[in-house]
């Protein structure tokens, strides 16, 4: 690549919900949008229209790559990979390790993979960061050959992110990056803390699969087992399906105050609401015992990083 330059970035908010927006940014514009996307297949079809629409493209095929982030990539897939066939099924068959996201990821992949069939297709893996994490680290304290057998261990995610923004906070700072300690705090609809030594990730909160770590906007965060147990026997409930169902889409902050995943919606009216105000504690505090944690695993921390949509934009709470 001769040169490289960022026409645009942009993002769909609220997807699937009736207040649905668009946001694009490019050159020093800014291009809104607030009409319903009702799901992926609406907002593919949307953002190739925008990209048209704005003249940041005169025709789709001068898109020759598109960058898929994946969530799972297991131990497989250390690094970013051309999609052919083979991959795309890899991809779905580690629907077990994000259930909330690869079989969606794959869906999109599929989707433009139709749309422009001329376009290289590369999926870049949120695990491939968090491979230099040491054994003490990623394994769970059970027995042993069920990580030799079948994979059952820690594999984090928002990797992507936090790689890209620690070098960028490094850059930020005008300090080398293999020489800092850093917790990056990715806080967004699903959220997750990093500990990052000297440029690679030692440690991270989320788990053999993203429902793991610190509360989120609809995931429990770490939960004792034995409870899920006695839970099942109460609510008669005999899916164990259902009950991950459950810690997936209808805990975190959602959970807590039975109104809603999204902390501007629970900011709004926190002073009126218990229930809200206690999910937005709840949430700080379990972002804060990981800083705290980290801080003592690396003997020290140089650098904290708030990133994705609550890091950017409410990031002063959880700092404090
Ligand atoms: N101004 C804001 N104040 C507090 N939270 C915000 C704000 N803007 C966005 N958020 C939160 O960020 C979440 C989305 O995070 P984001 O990183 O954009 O996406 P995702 O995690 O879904 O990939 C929303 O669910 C919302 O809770
Ligand atoms: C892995 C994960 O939680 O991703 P997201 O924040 O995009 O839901």
């Amino acid at each position: 690549m001769p040169a490289e330059q960022m026409l645009a970035d942009g993002l769909i908010d609220r997807l699937g919900q009736a207040e649905s927006s668009v946001k694009i940014k490019y050159g020093d514009q800014v291009y809104r949008s607030g009409h319903a996307i009702r799901n992926y297949h609406e907002a593919v079809a949307d953002v190739m229209t925008e990209l048209k629409d704005l003249g940041l493209v005169q025709h789709l095929h001068e898109i020759v790559g598109v960058g898929h982030r994946v969530v799972a990539g297991g131990e497989e897939f250390s690094e970013s990979v051309v999609i052919d066939p083979q991959v795309l099924q890899d991809i779905r068959d580690l629907k077990d390790y994000a259930p909330l996201h690869n079989p969606v990821e794959a869906e999109y992949i599929d989707v433009f993979c139709k749309e422009m069939p001329w376009a290289t297709q590369v999926a870049v893996f949120d695990t491939a960061f968090h491979q230099t994490m040491p054994a003490e680290n990623f394994l769970y304290s059970i027995p042993h050959q069920y990580y030799e057998k079948y994979g059952a261990r820690k594999y984090g995610a928002h990797g992507t992110s936090v790689r890209y923004v620690s070098q960028r906070a490094a850059e930020f700072l005008g300090r080398p990056l293999d020489q800092l300690k850093m917790i990056v705090m990715h806080l967004g609809s699903g959220s997750s803390v990093t500990a990052v030594q000297n440029g690679r990730s030692v440690d991270t909160s989320m788990g053999f699969t993203p429902v793991a770590g610190v509360t989120m906007g609809t995931r429990s965060g770490d939960i004792d087992p034995s409870l899920l147990q006695y839970l099942m026997r109460k609510l008669k409930i005999t899916n164990f399906d259902d009950i991950i169902t459950m810690l997936n889409q209808r805990s975190g902050l959602l959970g807590i105050s039975e109104l809603s995943a999204d902390q501007r919606d629970l900011e709004a009216i926190e002073d009126e609401d218990p229930l809200a105000k206690l999910a937005l504690d709840i949430y700080a505090n379990r972002v804060a015992k990981y800083v705290g944690s980290y801080a003592a695993l690396m003997n020290g921390v140089d650098v904290l990083v708030f990133t994705a949509g609550v890091g950017e934009n409410a990031g002063a709470r959880q700092g404090s």
